[in-house]
């Protein structure tokens, strides 16, 4: 059988470079382009790329998706900065490009993608809860594509439950102090040096609390979803937002 044609883009950025090795292992694909930073998009087509992987900047990924799927080549995109506007726009690309499908993962590890849901299952049962999320010190957007995507969701689900929106009582400090509101949830950045991605969901209610943690250490974290997302992405035209729709079963969560 032939080898799957992908091409990594932001290939010597953090996880671009993991990318690039992880594709490079597996048996069933095939590297054929690295892109960074200057490289042309033309390189896609030169080199017949039939999955691209976007890695990039939240200033880079729109010109890099509307090439790529304008060339009907399929794209798993895991750079972050989303809106419902930015996610309308590729769904245009996408309608005037059948057959072709595009995955944008808030996050590939399969332990994010888990809080997400466990998160969303505890949320119509607690009155109280809030995010932070804790990032490396070079992230270029706050809140997280994680972190925004975890309180859309329990936003979501306490809507759903009929829950009020949550009461806070703060009439006096600093702007910011309480975080940024995403649906009503807030969130909290901290970018320190040292950390890598994690994320804590703390939900309070009558006499108990429940914390959610979930710790990325190592890029390697995100992998399994990437090559799994690359491998799916060929046969769902259209957009898909979340790995999750891809975890069908355990088996297609595979290093190389
Ligand atoms: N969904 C997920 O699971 C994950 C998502 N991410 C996201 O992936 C993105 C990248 O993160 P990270 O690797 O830490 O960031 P880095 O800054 O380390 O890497 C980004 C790379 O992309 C390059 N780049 C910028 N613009 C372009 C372009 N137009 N074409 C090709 N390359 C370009 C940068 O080059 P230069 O250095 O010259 O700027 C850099 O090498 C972020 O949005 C991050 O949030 C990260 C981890 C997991
Ligand atoms: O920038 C990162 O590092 C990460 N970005 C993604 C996000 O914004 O949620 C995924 C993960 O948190 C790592």
């Amino acid at each position: 059988m032939s080898k799957l044609r992908v091409a990594v883009i932001g290939a010597h950025g953090r996880i671009g470079s993991e990318a690039v090795r992880a594709v490079e292992a597996a048996d069933d694909l095939d590297l054929v382009a690295a892109l960074g930073r200057g490289d042309r998009l033309d390189a896609l087509t030169e080199a017949g790329v039939q999955v691209a992987v976007d890695l990039t900047h939240p200033d880079a990924v729109m010109g890099n998706l509307e090439f790529a799927v304008g060339h009907g080549i399929h794209a798993v995109i895991g750079t972050t900065g989303w809106t419902p506007e930015r996610l309308a726009t590729l769904e245009g690309w996408l309608a005037a490009s059948p057959g072709t499908g595009a995955l944008v993962a808030p996050n590939f590890s399969i332990g994010a993608v888990l809080t997400m849901q466990f998160a969303q299952q505890a949320a119509r049962w607690f009155e109280s809860v809030e995010v932070i999320e804790l990032h490396h010190d070079n992230k270029a957007d706050a809140p997280s594509g994680t972190a925004t995507r975890t309180a859309q969701l329990i936003a979501a689900a306490r809507e759903q439950a009929g829950r009020p929106p949550q009461h806070d009582p703060t009439t006096h400090g600093l702007e910011g102090a309480r975080g940024a509101a995403v649906d009503g949830v807030p969130v909290h950045s901290v970018r320190l040096r040292g950390l890598l991605a994690h994320q804590e969901v703390l939900f309070g209610g009558t006499g108990e609390t429940l914390t959610i943690r979930h710790d990325s250490l190592h890029h390697s974290s995100f992998m399994p979803g990437i090559l799994l997302a690359v491998r799916t992405v060929p046969t769902v035209p259209g957009l898909t937002f979340g790995l999750e729709h891809f975890l069908t079963g355990t088996d297609g969560l595979r290093g190389a």
